[in-house]
């Protein structure tokens, strides 16, 4: 039996060390969450992604907490806050206010335990809901099969490709955290899909800047556009008040500019 340690008296909540371009401003900050069943291993997921550590003795979270880690992905410097939370549905009403204003929302499971892969779909349903995502379809998630340093699985590769294929064509990624096993693959994924929805939404911009300026049915069918999605985006407006600079602050400044 696990013991439990509230969240706020974790002794690990704080930063790494900024990036020199983090520090001058240039870095985007992105806030990922971490969603599954209790003992899925989300916050060893995290811990040892940002601390280099495992514990086997983990205690259960209560709440949540996060921790920031700075990294360069194609390119791009990010701050990555990851907010791990607790599985257990007794501690429901303590995680979900956290999930407004994430970026980007990773699904874990064990694949030695089926249970946890079953509820995927509740997990979903749940972060879509009190994110309150507007636009659920293009909101990037990324599924983690976690412990595959266990011998017996429950849920085969396979199964959770089809899986992620059926309901948004997630990327999936295994991971074990006790072995280190593609865990900075599964956060560097992140970043990405978050980063291709940035691009998509700069390019839509763009776009709709020039037209909106037509008399034109092309124009108006773009402003038509641009306003779905800036209903559809909504869901970023908290997030852009935290970012340093990054793409945000543009795309919602010509946001703004168009209604
Ligand atoms: N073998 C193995 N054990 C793991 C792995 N990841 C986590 N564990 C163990 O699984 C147990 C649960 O891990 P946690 O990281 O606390 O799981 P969690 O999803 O954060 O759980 P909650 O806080 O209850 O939501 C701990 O005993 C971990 O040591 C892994 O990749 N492989």
């Amino acid at each position: 039996m696990r013991g439990f340690r509230p969240a706020a008296s974790r002794d690990c909540l704080g930063t790494v060390p900024l990036h020199p371009a983090a520090m001058s401003g240039k870095s985007l900050l992105l806030k990922v969450i971490l969603l599954g069943d209790g003992g899925v291993g989300k916050s060893s997921l995290m811990n040892r992604y940002v601390t280099n550590k495992f514990d086997s003795q983990a205690f259960h979270t209560i709440g949540v907490e996060f921790l920031n880690r700075d990294l360069e992905v194609d390119g791009r410097f990010v701050t990555l806050q990851i907010w791990d939370t607790a599985g257990q549905e007794r501690f429901k009403s303590l995680r979900t206010p956290f999930y407004r204003g994430a970026d980007c929302c990773l699904l874990t499971f064990s694949v030695d335990d089926r249970q946890s892969f079953e509820n995927l779909s509740n997990w979903q349903k749940e972060f879509v809901y009190y994110a309150d995502v507007k636009d659920p379809e293009h909101f990037p998630f990324v599924v983690l099969g976690n412990k595959i340093d266990k011998l017996e699985r429950q849920v085969s590769t396979e199964e959770a490709q089809a899986w992620c294929m059926e309901n948004g064509n997630y990327p999936y990624l295994e991971t074990s955290a006790k072995d280190d096993t593609n865990v900075a693959v599964a956060f560097e994924e992140a970043v990405r899909q978050v980063l291709a929805v940035e691009e998509q939404l700069e390019h839509c911009m763009l776009g709709h800047t020039i037209d909106l300026h037509s008399s034109s049915k092309s124009g108006e069918f773009a402003a038509a556009l641009a306003l779905g999605h800036w209903h559809g985006l909504l869901w970023r407006k908290e997030h852009a008040l935290l970012c340093q600079g990054g793409m945000q602050w543009k795309a919602m400044a010509a946001l703004t500019a168009v209604a």
